[in-house]
């Protein structure tokens, strides 16, 4: 064997090369991450956008790429992402879990090498402008009431994951929240809170045990409107929580009597603490104003009340679902 077909044999071997004994990979993969692009699509004079970004992983049959530098079986990052870009334009983008679905099967079934694809999009809340109470046909504005992601795995052989979800939505409200009657030891200096304002970042991701005749849009909407009407209540009146934990469980319980093909629902409601500012301290400051008072919002440490809710009907198949154990 010359050089050149010595370095060929090392680098393309018959057989998959020997892992050190001592140890094994837990996982592999590789992708993109921050592919960004905005689509439009134009109908006339009415035009549609969605802005994502996206990213990739490719797990494949082999390891030789980690062992022993053998690329050959590699579809580069750089191509990974030239396929969002040529699927997004051959195909156009509905939602970003028809769009994760279309990429992960398009890598499954254009490479048989691959075993597992993962796209995690998210979305740009860009929403349709409205001028004099009109639609405006072509612009947009960006309304970051909550961001939409979603994540496809899809394994060789198995049916695709879909997971779906919504953060960054922020709300307060400045009564119709208490907290009482939790344990007061000798590390407790929070009195009981009969009357308090709440304020939360909605956290929340869902998966389906069925994605026939899901309609992923309605879906997340269904989502948000159930959290913010279990937080906010009827508009005169409201609805009272008496802790964090009590109002995202109802919250989720109506998301599943809501979507029947969703399995679980994971949410996140850190507790953005707001303390009254004591002003017995400052001089000549009255005591009688009853109604304006002042409070300092405090970021950190923050309350993070989190809980997964899923149907008892799927146990064991899917709850508590694979991805989530690793956080339990
Ligand atoms: O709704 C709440 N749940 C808690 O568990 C908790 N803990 C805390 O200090 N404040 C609150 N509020």
């Amino acid at each position: 064997m010359n050089n050149i077909e010595k370095k060929l044999a090392v680098l393309k071997p018959t057989k998959e090369p020997e892992i050190s004994p001592e140890f094994d990979f837990v996982d592999t993969g590789y992708g993109k991450n921050h592919i960004r692009l905005l689509h439009i699509k134009r109908e006339g004079p009415t035009h549609y956008i969605k802005e994502l970004e996206v990213n990739t992983r490719l797990t494949l049959d082999s390891k030789k790429d980690y062992l022993v530098g053998d690329n050959s079986d590699i579809v580069a990052t750089d191509s990974q992402k030239n396929t969002v870009y040529i699927l997004a334009r051959q195909h156009g983008v509905k939602s970003p879990e028809e769009f994760g679905l279309l990429l992960c099967s398009h890598f499954l079934s254009k490479y048989p090498h691959v075993m597992k694809a993962k796209v995690c999009i998210e979305e740009l809340p860009w929403e349709r402008m409205n001028s004099d109470g009109q639609p405006h046909n072509h612009a947009f504005i960006c309304t970051p009431k909550a961001t939409r992601f979603s994540s496809v795995t899809f394994q060789r052989g198995e049916l695709p994951e879909i997971e779906s979800g919504l953060k960054g939505l922020r709300v307060i409200k400045t009564t119709q929240s208490a907290f009482e009657h939790f344990i007061h030891d000798e590390f407790a200096t929070l009195p009981d809170l009969p009357e308090r304002i709440f304020s939360t970042v909605v956290y929340a991701k869902w998966n389906y045990a069925s994605t026939q005749g899901v309609d992923y849009d309605l879906a997340w909407n269904t989502v948000r409107d159930c959290i913010l009407d279990a937080f906010a209540g009827p508009p005169d009146v409201g609805v009272f929580s008496p802790s964090v934990q009590n109002t995202l469980y109802l919250a989720q319980k109506r998301v599943l009597e809501k979507i029947p093909q969703m399995s679980y629902i994971e949410t996140a409601l850190p507790n953005k603490h707001y303390t009254a500012i004591d002003f017995s301290n400052f001089n000549g400051m009255s005591q009688n104003i009853p109604n304006d008072e002042v409070f300092l919002p405090t970021e950190h440490p923050a309350g993070n009340i989190r809980a997964v809710l899923g149907r008892k009907s799927l146990l064991p198949q899917v709850f508590p679902p694979k991805t989530m154990q690793s956080k339990l």
